[in-house]
């Protein structure tokens, strides 16, 4: 990545107030944090620039706020986790801009960490609004991205600040990079992505390109369930995006025209309450029950896409088969990680798998080490796969 701005490039550190993009978009239930990769994978970064005596100011979302301010996607929550990962203390500013960001930061010292409320709690941050920019960019002195995560999304704190200050990109974000480019920029074929989650609206459209790029696709999660409607079928109570069909009906047209093979669900565990235990059966997807959902692949589904995997050589992963938090609608996710983990210790698969739940699955499935490379970013991910540009990526080219 050599147009890049690295820390390699920022100078000294020393007293620097240093806003640090970081993606701390990680699975939390009850309250707390059930998977830390994202915060982990930071943890190296956000160390080096405290230990050279930079006063770390980190910068993030989670969830979707909608532009102001909610409790249930306050950041604060994700403290505990982040210090005990750090392993040294971490204060809370409760605003990312205005007077309670100013004196969080004022009252820092060098070496000292500080994590700034949500960045969405502010319109302007999705809007990459220039005077929000501003803002953000009045209590730092320099900019590092480290949330390759969120680069496909040009928000003032991914995008807006590189360009107000000296920019560079972060550890995490120079390696993601790397492994997926050595890793996936001329993979062996056939190659299989298997696109799941709940992220349908946002993720649906990329599917278009990425049937140009690989060989097979499955569509499971909740994205498959706009797919099952759109070929007439009723998803019952299932997450589904109906105003989605036509776009779902594009893309199998333009997976028919590239040669892409789909793989949809046939079966499906199903249930009528999302709770885990819930009473459930496994019915096929015709004959979903109108008071149901559909909350995980079936028996003969997991088989079917075991066998596509059998014959691949490289495996894209993101978005979980099904609502794997809540037992047994895990089955499919964690039958398919391990199978494809196998073939990866096998030798005989590439697997790269991404996405902040997709990550978590692959633990939940005691995986996590076993896939040939696992990035924290999924929809960013599938954009880099699409061959798009990311704008959190494209503004700090060349800055510095
Ligand atoms: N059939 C389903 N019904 C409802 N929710 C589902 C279903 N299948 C999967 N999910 C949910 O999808 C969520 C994960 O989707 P998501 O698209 O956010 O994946 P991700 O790996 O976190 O990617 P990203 O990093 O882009 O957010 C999980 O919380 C899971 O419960
Ligand atoms: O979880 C992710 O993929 C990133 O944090 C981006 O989140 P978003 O899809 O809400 O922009």
């Amino acid at each position: 990545m050599t147009d890049f701005r690295t820390l390699d490039d920022a100078g000294p550190l020393q007293g620097k107030r240093v806003l640090l993009r970081v993606d701390l978009n990680v699975p939390m239930e009850g309250g707390r944090v059930t998977d830390a990769t994202r915060i982990e994978r930071v943890v190296p970064t956000i160390r080096e620039i405290a230990d050279a005596g930079g006063r770390v100011i980190l910068l993030a979302h989670f969830g979707r706020p909608k532009g102001k301010p909610d409790p249930k996607d306050s950041l604060k929550p994700i403290l505990p986790t982040l210090s005990e990962k750090l392993a040294r203390p971490v204060a809370f500013g409760e605003d990312c801009v205005g007077e309670a960001a100013a004196k969080a930061v004022a009252a820092l010292n060098d070496g000292d960490v500080l994590l700034l409320e949500n960045t969405r709690y502010h319109a302007g941050e999705e809007k990459n609004d220039a005077e929000f920019a501003r803002a953000l960019a009045e209590n730092g002195d320099l900019y590092v991205n480290e949330a390759f995560s969120a680069a496909h999304r040009a928000h003032a704190s991914t995008e807006g600040l590189a360009r107000l200050l000296p920019a560079y990109a972060g550890r995490l974000m120079q390696a993601e990079l790397d492994a997926l480019t050595k890793g996936l920029e001329s993979p062996a074929r056939p190659v299989i992505a298997i696109v799941g989650g709940a992220k349908v609206s946002t993720k649906i459209d990329l599917l278009e390109n990425l049937v140009a790029k690989v060989d097979m696709l499955v569509i499971g999660g909740g994205m498959a369930n706009t797919f099952l409607h759109a070929q007439g079928k009723d998803v019952g109570k299932s997450l589904c995006e109906k105003d989605l069909a036509e776009t779902a009906q594009r893309i199998l047209t333009a997976a028919k025209e590239k040669n892409c093979t789909i793989i949809l669900p046939a079966d499906a565990l199903v249930a009528r309450e999302f709770k885990a235990n819930a009473e459930n059966e496994t019915v096929t997807v015709d004959a979903v029950p109108s008071d149901a959902m559909i909350l995980d692949v079936g028996a003969s589904s997991i088989a079917t896409i075991d066998g596509a995997i059998d014959e691949a050589r490289t495996l894209v992963w993101n978005g979980p088969l099904g609502a794997f938090e809540l037992t047994p609608f895990d089955t499919g996710t964690v039958a398919v990680a391990r199978h494809a983990a196998a073939r990866t210790k096998a030798g005989q698969l590439v697997s790269v798998a991404g996405g902040g739940d997709t990550v978590a699955a692959l633990n939940h499935a005691g995986v996590g080490e076993d896939f040939s490379y696992v990035s924290t970013a999924g929809g960013a991910f599938l954009e880099w796969l699409e061959g798009k540009e990311l704008p959190g990526v494209e503004a700090l080219r060349a800055k510095g």
